[in-house]
């Protein structure tokens, strides 16, 4: 992959439009007005119940749709990325409908997810992928065992992020491609059936190139073997999810040679699994704890997972917060008082606009670092924090593979967000302490939460019992 592929431009934001409608997963169509995000007045003392984690549920629903019988999905996500991760399920004729939650049900009244896959996936269809890198990595590697030709395209911005290492992956194996340079649109010409073998690809761009391989790979006639070569892979927790999920759905998984992995030809189990919280979406929730001070807890942490944003535990810790998990959850104190972090974060790079939010306030400098694939995530993000950073009074430098900020007093301003959800949660970070931050398309946090205002704002108005999304 040349450096181009991982560095889409900055896009422009002159008019940026935004999700108005209710349904999460269309294409943003409507301008909404800037959010003035809300200062924190008093200390917070507030529970707040996370959704479930984006990343689980669009590896489950493929492996769902992919399974020899039905599943049932707790507790998963509905946002704009899984919305979209099921109806590119159910074009390609995968039965996907609500039922009711049973009981004491993790994540609030959210429906479960009844799963049907079908006899054989269904091709001549269209696949909206949005903005999701889950959807437009792990889909076309599903889509090759379509009986058809299944094309998928994506909002203006996904059409700039690197695909190339999925698509030569696929016609390394026989699967015929039609692409755009490496990027969105593309379409995969489905057979029925995928031989399958053995491919080296980059990964260093992104772990979703992997991913994908691995989710469908048990079902092609020889399995898959994926060796990757060059810079290191991203966000490897990612894989390991990955391999672990797959695990639980009954696949034979060799993941013990670095760098390559070996997924086994056989059926995959229907799966009955309760969907995590996304500790990654937890984020800026607890790191309020620490600007605003008080303490912020998100019950149902889990004591072992497989995703990267349990690293928030050992970060916060270190920029000065009181971190506790025990069986209940996760509970994080803070005083108001922040220390700067100097951090790798290779391996958790989407906490990125978390901690450079959280570092642009604290009294001593910090260096992210390692992260230079992150140019490829929703936009350039390294542009985009220095930009916006930098906006708002920060002394932000770009680096080569990440970010240095040193202390400085921040002031108001418009905190653009650049159709990242990310971008917008870090905004909503630094109005907390610094008056005056508008933040550009708010909406564009549907892309992973359902209801990122309404669940700050409950925050805010802390003593709350429990703030839990809609
Ligand atoms: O497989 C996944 O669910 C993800 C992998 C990571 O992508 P990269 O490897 O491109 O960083 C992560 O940043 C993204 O938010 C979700
Ligand atoms: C990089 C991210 O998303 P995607 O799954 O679209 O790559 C993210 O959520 O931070």
């Amino acid at each position: 992959m040349s450096p181009a592929d991982a560095s889409p431009p900055l896009p422009s934001t002159a008019s940026t439009p935004s999700t108005a409608s209710t349904e999460l997963h269309r294409h943003p169509v409507a301008v909404e007005p800037d959010w003035a995000a809300p200062t924190s007045q008093v200390p917070l003392e507030a529970t707040v119940v996370l959704p479930g984690s984006k990343s689980l549920t669009n590896r489950y629903l493929v492996l769902a749709a992919l399974a020899s019988d039905r599943s049932r999905l707790r507790a998963p996500l509905r946002s704009r990325d899984t919305l979209l991760m099921a109806e590119a399920l159910r074009s390609l004729g995968v039965g996907i409908d609500d039922v009711a939650p049973e009981g004491d049900a993790p994540g609030g009244a959210v429906p479960d997810w009844v799963i049907t896959p079908p006899a054989q996936l269904r091709g001549d269809v269209a696949v909206d992928c949005g903005l999701a890198g889950t959807v437009m990595r792990f889909l076309p590697a599903v889509a090759a065992l379509a009986d058809g030709p299944v094309r998928l395209d994506g909002d203006p911005q996904a059409r700039v992020r690197p695909m190339r290492p999925v698509i030569e992956a696929l016609r390394a194996i026989g699967v015929e491609v039609d692409d755009d340079r490496g990027h969105l649109p593309v379409t995969v010409h489905g057979r029925g059936r995928v031989h399958g073998g053995a491919v080296t690809m980059d990964a260093s761009a992104s772990s979703q190139f992997v991913s994908a391989l691995l989710l469908a790979g048990a079902r092609y006639d020889e399995g898959i073997t994926v060796r990757h070569e060059g810079e290191p892979v991203p966000s490897e927790p990612h894989i390991l999810m990955t391999v672990e999920t797959l695990r639980d759905a009954g696949a034979i998984v060799d993941d013990s040679e670095p760098d390559t992995w070996r997924v086994e030809a056989s059926d995959i189990n229907a799966l009955d699994v309760s969907v995590e919280p996304d500790l990654s979406n937890a984020g800026p929730f607890v790191a309020a704890a620490l600007v605003a001070g008080g303490t912020v807890r998100v019950p149902g942490w889990p004591q072992h997972t497989t995703q990267a944003g349990d690293l928030l535990r050992e970060i916060l810790d270190t920029m000065g917060a009181d971190v506790r998990l025990d069986r209940t959850g996760l509970s994080v104190t803070g005083s108001g008082e922040l220390v700067g972090i100097d951090i790798d974060l290779h391996d958790a790079a989407e906490l990125t606009p978390t901690v450079a939010a959280l570092a642009a306030l604290a009294s001593t400098p910090t260096w992210i670092r390692g992260v230079a694939h992150i140019r490829g995530h929703e936009t350039d993000r390294l542009a985009a924090l220095t930009a916006e950073l930098g906006g708002l009074g920060s002394r932000v430098v770009e680096t080569e593979d990440g970010l240095r900020i040193a202390p400085s007093r921040l002031h108001g301003g418009r905190f653009r967000s650049y159709h990242d959800h990310r971008m917008a949660t870090a905004g909503a970070i630094l109005g907390l302490r610094v008056p005056g931050v508008h933040v550009e398309d708010i909406g564009t946090t549907r892309k992973t939460l359902p209801d990122f205002v309404g669940l700050w704002q409950g925050m805010l108005d802390s003593p709350a019992p429990v703030v839990t999304p809609r």
